[in-house]
């Protein structure tokens, strides 16, 4: 039997043992071994679990993933300068398009894939390749047909689901540590209202776990548990973007708007296209900063794109490499502080039409020191 049959024998099980809570968690933890192995490389070139061959650039990668037609070609072709064919009949993309979209200075490739179809994840279509590509990316954009039911939110979670991405959540607060001998050590620090120690301890053996340390600080469900000892979930921020707004009602169109990480759009009529971009940056949670050379004003043009959390080693690794290893002290100047009775000694910086204040006084910094959006940064090697 084929692991696709195994896993449907699965689910049928499942679908009769609903309430048998502990024959369940049996059930889910052997279910998710099956889908991990559906997305293991079988050798073969192009095996099942690899993406499209599309090089990474940019300071971030954002994936486009949809059913055929809701137009995520159009947005690519709005968005950036390339050029994705659109038309109105369903598999029009066939491969991975990169564009660029760029953003207060960050480069934002933006990725349109081919439209992906129900059973995606079990490999129907080019869906593997598919959701394999959207594990490469930092945000997901889930686009929809607004004129469609939302039955397609629902079906394409699950698609994603299936491959191990968890939209949107945080790694769950558990740890878990093989040991080689001394048994299972099973520290709980809270009440469990979603699955329970019996259940728990079941998966533990399911999966041959005789000797580790699990430690649970956070109210899990039973698949989270499984998501923490297949330990190879991607948890990846998501936007849900409804487009062809043009076409409904107000009424569908304000309730849609009100739900939590999504936008609505329409790429025919230019429809939040701007604000879509914002949103796209926020979720990013990227962070620009200036650096600027003695004696000269920082140049607002050409900021440094960083990840969020990222230090003042970033900013050098952005400028050369080699200003790590000659790394003597940074100076960094925050911006948009609140303004005092007077300002002077802010250095103001007026450059294209864009105005920033810094504070008078820099703090001197090490490598580690994190950095802020827009900071100014001059770095002094020895
Ligand atoms: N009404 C309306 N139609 C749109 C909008 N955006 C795209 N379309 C139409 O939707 C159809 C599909 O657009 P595509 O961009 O090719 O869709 P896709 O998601 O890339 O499709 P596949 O590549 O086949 O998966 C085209 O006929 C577009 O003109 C919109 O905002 N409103
Ligand atoms: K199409
Ligand atoms: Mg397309």
């Amino acid at each position: 039997m084929g692991i696709v049959e195994k896993i449907k024998e699965i689910e049928e099980e499942m679908a009769r043992t609903q309430k048998n809570k502990y024959h369940l968690g049996t059930l889910k933890a052997k279910l998710a071994k099956y889908r991990a192995q559906l997305l293991e490389p079988t050798g073969k070139s192009g095996g099942a679990g690899t993406g499209f061959d599309v090089q990474k650039s940019g300071d971030a990668r954002v994936a486009l993933i949809g059913f055929p037609s809701v137009g995520k070609s159009t947005l690519l072709s709005k968005c950036t300068h390339t050029v994705s064919e659109t038309a109105a009949y369903e598999f029009t993309t066939l491969t991975a398009i990169p564009g660029v979209i760029e953003y207060q200075g960050a480069r934002i490739q933006l990725l349109d894939l081919p439209g992906i179809v129900e059973g995606a994840s079990q490999g129907r279509g080019r869906g593997r390749q598919v959701v394999s590509t959207a594990k490469t990316a930092d945000l997901i954009l889930i686009m929809m047909d607004a004129t469609k039911s939302d039955e397609q939110r629902r079906l394409l979670e699950y698609e994603l689901d299936a491959v191990g991405i968890r939209l949107n959540k945080q790694r769950p607060d558990v740890v878990f540590k093989r040991k080689t001998t001394g048994g299972i050590t099973l520290n709980i620090t809270v009440r469990l209202t979603k699955t329970d120690e019996k259940t728990i301890r079941s998966i533990l053996a399911s999966y041959k776990l005789h000797n580790c340390d699990v430690m649970i600080r956070e109210d899990i469900t039973t698949d989270e548990f499984i998501d923490v000892l297949i330990g190879t979930r991607k948890y990846m921020p998501c936007l849900y973007v409804y487009n062809k707004i043009d076409a409904i009602s107000m009424e569908q169109l304000d309730k849609l708007a009100r739900t939590d990480h999504t936008v609505v759009i329409s790429c025919e009529m230019s429809l939040n296209l701007d604000y879509l971009i914002e949103r796209i940056w926020a979720e990013l949670g990227l962070v620009k900063v200036y650096t600027k050379k003695r004696g000269a004003h920082p140049d607002l043009n050409d900021p440094i794109c960083l990840r969020k959390g990222a230090t003042i080693e970033g900013v050098c690794v952005g400028v050369h490499r080699s200003l790590v290893t000659n790394f003597r002290y940074a100076l960094v100047w925050v911006s948009h502080l609140p303004l005092s009775k007077s300002d002077t000694g802010l250095f103001n910086c007026h450059c294209q039409g864009k105005s920033s204040k810094f504070a008078p006084h820099a703090q001197k910094v090490g490598l580690s020191h994190l950095v802020q959006d827009e900071d100014v940064v001059s770095i002094f090697t020895k």
